[in-house]
């Protein structure tokens, strides 16, 4: 599918079929995200989200369907899709003994990206709401709301088209979960491509433009932001997500 510029979309997932032996995981899964949107995708344990992100990182190859990042097929050349995009685990992987800056600056030097000083690194931390004090200050007693702004902030300088957050908000407190989804939303205000795979329903409602449910290998729903206060019903989002819809 392309946009109406005849462009690819950043993230496009079409009729995806995934199997682990004799098991089928995704059963023709449509998924795509736009520049400027954020996508939550939302599913029980074992429904498949992170199956979803394999294939997008080119970890797996699908059994059917197709899949690109920025217009490159993961599966045919991993490398390059991988270029397309910044992923953020769970868990930040950083250099621990290294400081913010310079962990930005190491990875902006493997992915053979700009890594000025004044004119990319700093900026970026500035953009992610990184405290001055803490730039040069080793990583390694950072919080995971601060490793996360450090990843972040090296998804902005390397100018990604595509973001993938793997249950950014999981052990984050509210008020850390509120300046989370504030701070992706800088990288959506830049046309980033946001799929964050999460449980957080409440993030979910506060800052996504679409929410879909993957269920039984497939998007059984989805919903698109509305443009007043309540962008989401969120007890009947609820109650979808928990099974209760029927008593809701
Ligand atoms: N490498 C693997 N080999 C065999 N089965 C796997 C493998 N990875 C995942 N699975 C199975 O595939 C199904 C989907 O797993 P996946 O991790 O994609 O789900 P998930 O939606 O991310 O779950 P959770 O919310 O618990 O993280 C599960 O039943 C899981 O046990």
């Amino acid at each position: 599918m392309t946009n109406d510029a005849g462009a690819h979309l950043p993230i496009e997932v079409r009729a995806l079929r995934h199997s682990y032996g004799e098991r089928e995981v995704l059963c023709g899964l449509d998924l795509t995200v736009a520049p400027g949107e954020i996508y939550a995708l939302l599913g029980g344990n074992g429904a498949g989200k992170s199956t979803t992100l394999s294939a997008l990182l080119g970890f797996i190859v699908p059994s059917a369907g197709s899949v690109r990042v920025g217009g490159i097929d993961p599966a045919a050349d991993p490398a390059m899709a991988r270029a397309q995009l910044a992923y953020v685990p769970e868990s930040v992987a950083l250099y621990d003994h290294l400081s913010a800056r310079e962990n930005l600056d190491y990875f902006l030097s493997l992915a053979r990206a700009q890594r000025s000083r004044k004119t990319v690194v700093e900026p970026a931390l500035d953009a992610v709401g990184l405290p001055h004090h803490a730039w040069n200050q080793r990583v390694g007693g950072f919080s995971k709301g601060m490793r996360q702004k450090v990843a972040i902030a090296l998804a902005l300088a390397r100018h990604v088209p595509v973001l993938l957050l793997d249950e950014p908000t999981s052990g984050l407190d509210p008020r850390a979960t509120m300046e989370f989804n504030r701070l992706i939303e800088t990288a959506r205000d830049r046309k980033v491509a946001i799929l964050m795979v999460t449980h957080d329903l409440l993030s979910a409602v506060d800052v996504a433009n679409r929410i879909g449910f993957l269920s039984a290998g497939r998007i059984e729903e989805e919903l698109a932001a509305g443009d007043g206060a309540a962008r989401f019903d969120l007890n009947a989002l609820h109650a979808r997500y928990t099974g209760t819809r029927a008593a809701a």
